[in-house]
């Protein structure tokens, strides 16, 4: 089983490049890659994107979520392939054809692309959310029916919360690539996150990457709680995690 840290991603949420580098530097080795996502690309680019993993940096999960029309995304995704992201995430909404082009043009990139991710249904929603917005289906229906066809429309993975994670598992198969945030400690705030569950029920359930921000980057010691969050995992597991 692959060691817990390598399977976090801690989501740097800052617009401050060299706030974004004090964490990367004091989460290093204790996960195992950087999650940069809207407010920090919106500020800061892709050279700060470059000053904070580098070229030999961790593994960079770029969390810009595109939605466009399909052009646009394949677009988009290129743009971002010189900064060599491990996953790029695009939104499932945006449909087949949207996910089909950004999934071509990462495949441009050869043995070193981008894996690309959709994402299914916010961990911010729930189920009253999806219906203000004319879903009224129960959350995790519209998660499986996302994901599969995300998997139909050739994306490698996608982002859902825990509480899918067994039944996307299910549907998708063990290759499937399951990018999970909504994460919490127990004894982290839970701040908007309204689908979540703790590290290690996440990974009980069949995630296969975690993605944590606050519950790390908002301690006052940010390298401790990603230690104790990898300790909590190996205890729950036995050791076997
Ligand atoms: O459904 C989603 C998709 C993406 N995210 C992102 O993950 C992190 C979570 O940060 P926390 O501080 O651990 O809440 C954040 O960057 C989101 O943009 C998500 O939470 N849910």
């Amino acid at each position: 089983m692959t060691a817990p840290a390598s399977r976090i991603y801690c989501s740097v949420d800052t617009t401050e490049i060299e706030s974004a580098r004090r964490i990367a530097g004091q989460v290093a080795g204790a996960v195992g890659g950087i999650k940069l996502g809207l407010e920090f690309f919106i500020a800061q680019g892709p050279a700060g994107v470059r000053a904070v993993v580098g070229e030999d940096g961790p593994p960079l999960f770029l969390d810009l979520k595109l939605h466009d029309i399909p052009n646009t995304v394949a677009g988009g995704v290129r743009a971002a392939l010189p900064l060599k992201p491990a996953f790029m995430t695009i939104h499932s909404a945006g449909g087949p054809a949207m996910m089909r082009a950004a999934a071509e043009t990462a495949a441009t990139a050869g043995a070193g692309r981008p894996k690309i991710l959709a994402v299914t249904v916010l961990t911010s929603l729930d189920e009253g959310d999806l219906g203000a917005v004319g879903q009224s289906v129960p959350v995790a229906d519209q998660v499986v029916r996302l994901a599969k066809l995300a998997k139909a429309s050739g994306v490698d993975g996608v982002v859902c919360s825990p509480a899918e994670v067994a039944l996307v598992r299910a549907a998708c198969g063990p290759d499937f690539i399951l990018m999970v945030p909504g994460i919490r400690p127990a004894w982290a705030a839970t701040n908007d996150q309204k689908r979540f569950m703790t590290p290690a029920e996440a990974l009980a359930a069949g995630a296969d990457h975690l993605v944590i921000g606050r519950p790390i980057t908002a301690d006052a010691d940010p390298a401790a709680a990603a230690r104790r969050i990898v300790a909590e995992i190996e205890a729950s597991s036995g050791g076997t995690a």
